[in-house]
Parts: C-alpha cells; structure tokens; sequence
C-alpha cells in the first residue's frame, strides 16, 4: 500500500515537475523512479504470466526460455542452436516450450501433425515472423509465402520446373558442369590438396544458374568463387538476424541495418543487389529455345501479378535454397566418406563394379545402386542441409498435434535435426551408418528423418536434388580417390544458421586411370 502510494506521489511531482511547476531536479528523479518501477512492474508482470498463466504454461520447458522472446532470438543467431535444442530434449522430451507462444517437437508423430494437411483440411500456415519480408528489404518468394493459397498458385506453376520428364531433358545440364568440374579438379589437385567447401559450391551454383537463368555463373570454369555465389551463406545469416529481431518486435525491424553484423550486413546487400541485376539481365534476354526456371517464374508474374522486385526475390530463393543445399551434402558426405573408410570402400565397390565408363552414369540407373540411396538417405539425416524447425502456426481453435492439445495462435515447429538423432528412433544416432536404410529387421525408426519436410511445403526441388546428388557422387567416386588433409578439426563444431557455416575441408585427391 505504502509502496503503491509512495510510487505515485513521486509520479504526480514528476509530472508536476515535468510541466515546471516543482523544484526540477527533485521531480526528474522522481518522474525516473516512477517510469523504471512501472516498466519492472509490467515486466514481472508479463514473466508471471507466461511462467504460470499462459495458456502453454503447462508445457515444459526452461524457465529462461519462456519468460520472453529473448531466447528464442538469441538462439537463431548463436550458431549452436542445433545443439541447444538437441539438449533441451534431451533434458524435456518430445515437446519443448522454446518461447512464451512456441513449441518445439522432435518425435516421428510430430512430422506429419504440424506439416500435411489434417483430416479437418486444415493446413497450419508458415510462421510470418520466421522470413520476414516487406518490399524495401526482400520481397516475398515462395518459402516465405504465408498466405496458404498463393502458396500453392505459385507451387503449382514452379513445380511444372521440376516434373520427372522436364528435369529429364536438363540432365545433360548437370552432367556437363559435373564433367567440366571433374577436369577442373584433376588438373587442379595435381598442385596440392583442394578446398572442397569451395569446389562444390562452384559446381552445385553453375548448375543451378544454367537451370534457372539460363547460364551458369562461371565458378567452375574460372576455378573461383563468383562474387554472388560468395554472399549466399551470410545472406542467410542476414536472414537469421531478420528473424530474431523480428521475433523480439515486428517494429524493430528496420532496426536490423544497425545491429546485424557490418560484414553480414554489407553481403546481404551485395547479394540483394546482384539478384536484382541477375534477373534484369534475363528479362532483358527475354525467351530463348530452352526453358529454364525463370520461365516459370515469368508465368507466375502474370498470375500473382508480382513486380520485377518480386520476382528477382523468386529467383534468388530458389538459387539459395537449390545450391547451398546440395552443396553442404557433398561437402560433409565427403568428410564423412574419409572419416569412416569401411563405409567409402562399400561405396566404391558398388559403384566401379556397375559402370565401365563414366560416360554409362545416369540419374536413372543410379538408381538401382542401392547403396548409394542409402549413404545420400544416411548423409541428410545425420547432417540435414535445412537443420531448423521450419514454424508453423496452429489455426484459430487449436489442434491436436501428436497427442498434445495446442491452443490457436501457437508457433509449432518439428526440428528436423534433433529428430534425425534421437536415440529414440536411431541406433548409434550420431554415427554415419548407411546399413540402417537398408535392414529390413532394423529397429531404426527411419520415419524420423525428413529432411525435404512433408506435406504443402515439402522441397520443390526434391527430385533434382536426388538427381544431382546421384550424378554428382556416382561420377566423383568413379573419378577419384580422396582422403583428408591439413587440419579439417573445424568440421567437429559446425555452425547453424538455418544453413550450415561450413570451415574450408581440405582434400587430398588422386584421379583414377578411367575415362
Ligand atoms: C539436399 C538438397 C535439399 C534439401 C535437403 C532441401 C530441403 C528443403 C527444405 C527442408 C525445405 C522447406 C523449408 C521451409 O519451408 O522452411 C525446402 C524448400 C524448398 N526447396 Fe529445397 N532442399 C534441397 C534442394 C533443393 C533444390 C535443388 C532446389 C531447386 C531449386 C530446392 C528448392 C526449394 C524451394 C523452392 C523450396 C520452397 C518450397 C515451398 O515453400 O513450398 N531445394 N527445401
């Protein structure tokens, strides 16, 4: 009462103070006492109720987590969030409040609840606080699209790119970079070991700029990283960043261009402004006799009605989200093939018994390699490329999702890392052994592993990721010998920044006598 009554007095000689009718200096102070006891008042407020009243408060999770917003952001931007999340379910189980209005799940139930559709219809749109876009600072593409129809009209088109039939007319696309890139490094590690993190984003970009602008960007022919290629990573921190502050207050925003990081900030600039100029040298090219991905963007323009901004947006995304990807799984499937030889020798066997020539290698008849489909399936549930929980907002009313009532309004997402090695699902979840996807008595819940996601916003790209990966791990074990060089320890800590921060991995490499 005293307290109440001393607080207010001291705000009324504040205001007094304020419009000068008090001793100033008395009155300043007390107008300061006021305003720092009412902000701690409405702040223990707010961590009372989300602690005890809040309508998850029944979920678990640690306390420092769920008081604010904090956690969550810092989190994004540390760098080790993979691991973070990995202990707190470790520590709570299949369910985790991560932030006052968000849950984390890591159970195979999970997966299909929070990303198909449900029995009702119903499909939980994408979180708009997690890729925030506005038209200054990046126009919206189809992974940030939220609004569920546009989604699936812009789905709809872009997936036309990538039909069975229509990737297999561009697969001599992949092969010739792919051929041109094994020329490269035969002439190039003759000199000493290479840098593989760099070489494959050569590749995996080259083959991704002819797919979708109807050139490459020249990294393998140059044997350098192309400037745009080189911003990709911290444009996508720049989008970790985005995020956590956007998570802390739409509002802040703006803020962004003050507290990223300069050098993520200057990349992200850089990248945003070589997109721009990327797709006006398409438009400026207009058609030519073969579609690529643009194309299909172009389509969709007409469709949704978007501006140039939008779809330079479109086709940034899908560079992004197509070569970083399989990037990252070539570069740790080769770590891992060094690392654990038995593997690698098994791998070989399969693949130099079956083909003669490399010229015999085709997206097809990789597939009956069965071995190879289980190391790419072992490669991306160990280390998967996208390592987040992609959120989701559960509609108004609630939904149950793996037996748990969730309330309207609550951001759900399922981490697609800490599933892929639970122990609950896996034998040995941290160890890189193929032989589970091939055991029909396994015990191994391989449902746990999703790397592409499910449902309405499963990968675009899925099929020519397994079309790439195959053509790109059939021919380079065909081709050559590896083994690790130099100091590769980095690769022990990776960093996640919704994408992998991947170290250089140095490579001894030694090519094989066979055409
Ligand atoms: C190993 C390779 C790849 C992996 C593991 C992968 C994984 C994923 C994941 C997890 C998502 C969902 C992201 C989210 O909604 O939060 C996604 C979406 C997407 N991916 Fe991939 N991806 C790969 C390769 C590719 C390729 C080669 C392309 C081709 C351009 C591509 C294009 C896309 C697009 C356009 C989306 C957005 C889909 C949508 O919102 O409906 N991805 N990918």
């Amino acid at each position: 009462m005293f307290f109440t009554f001393s607080t207010f007095s001291h705000a009324i000689m504040g205001l007094l103070a304020f419009l000068g009718q008090f001793p100033t200096s008395y009155g300043w102070l007390s107008l300061a006492f006021f305003l720092f006891v009412t902000v701690t008042i409405s702040i223990g407020n707010r961590v009372v109720y989300n602690l005890y009243f809040h309508p998850l408060a029944k979920f678990p999770g640690p306390w420092y987590a769920v008081i604010s917003e904090f956690f969550f952001s810092y989190n994004i931007i540390s760098g080790s969030s993979h691991l973070r999340m990995r202990a707190l379910h470790e520590k709570y189980g299949d369910v985790v409040r991560v932030a006052p209005g968000e849950l984390s799940f890591a159970s195979v139930g999970s997966w299909k609840d929070v990303y198909m559709q449900r029995k009702s219809g119903a499909i939980f749109p994408k979180d708009p606080r997690f890729l925030i876009t506005d038209d200054t600072l990046r126009a919206p593409h189809l992974v940030s699209t939220t609004d569920i129809e546009n989604h699936a009209v812009a789905k709809k088109v872009l997936s036309h790119a990538f039909a069975p039939k229509e990737l297999l007319d561009q697969e001599h696309i992949i092969h010739k970079y792919v051929d041109m890139f094994a020329v490269a490094i035969a002439e190039e590690s003759r000199k000493g070991p290479l840098n593989f993190t760099e070489w494959y984003q050569w590749v995996t970009a080259d083959v991704l700029g002819d797919l979708c602008f109807g050139e490459p960007f020249g990294s393998v022919e140059a044997r350098k990283t192309n400037p745009w290629v080189a911003t990709v990573v911290n444009s996508v921190i720049f989008v970790a960043w985005d995020c956590a502050i956007g998570h802390i207050s739409p509002l802040l925003e703006k803020s962004i261009w003050y507290i990223a990081p300069p050098s993520i900030r200057k990349s992200a600039l850089n990248h945003y402004a070589q997109s721009r100029a990327k797709i006006q040298a398409r438009i400026a090219r207009g058609e030519g006799e073969r579609k690529d991905f643009c194309s299909y963007i172009f389509e969709l323009r007409d469709q949704l009605d978007l501006n140039d901004w939008h779809v330079a947006s479109y086709s940034q995304a899908m560079i992004v989200a197509g070569s970083e990807t399989s990037a990252t799984t070539m570069t740790i499937l080769t770590y891992w093939l060094c690392k654990t030889p038995l593997v690698y020798e098994k791998l070989k066997q399969e693949i130099r018994s079956r083909y003669a020539s490399s010229h015999e290698i085709t997206s097809q008849n990789t597939t009956f390699l069965p071995y190879l489909t289980a190391v790419i399936n072992e490669i991306l549930r160990l280390v998967p490329p996208m390592s987040f929980g992609s959120p989701r907002v559960i509609p108004e009313g609630g939904e149950t999702v793996d037996g748990h009532f969730v309330p309207g309004g609550t951001f759900v997402s399922v981490h697609g890392y800490v599933t892929a090695r639970s122990a609950k699902y896996f034998k040995d979840p941290d160890a890189f052994i193929p032989e589970r996807w091939l055991d029909p008595e396994g015990t191994d819940n391989l449902a746990a592993s999703s790397p592409f996601l499910l449902g309405p916003g499963l990968c675009l790209g899925i099929n020519m990721a397994w079309m790439e990966l195959r053509i790109l791990i059939a021919k380079m074990v065909f081709w050559f010998d590896f083994e690790l060089a130099g100091d590769n320890s980095g690769w022990e800590h990776l960093q996640n920044y919704i994408l992998w921060k991947k170290p250089a991995l140095w490579v001894n490499v030694r090519t094989r006598d066979v055409t």
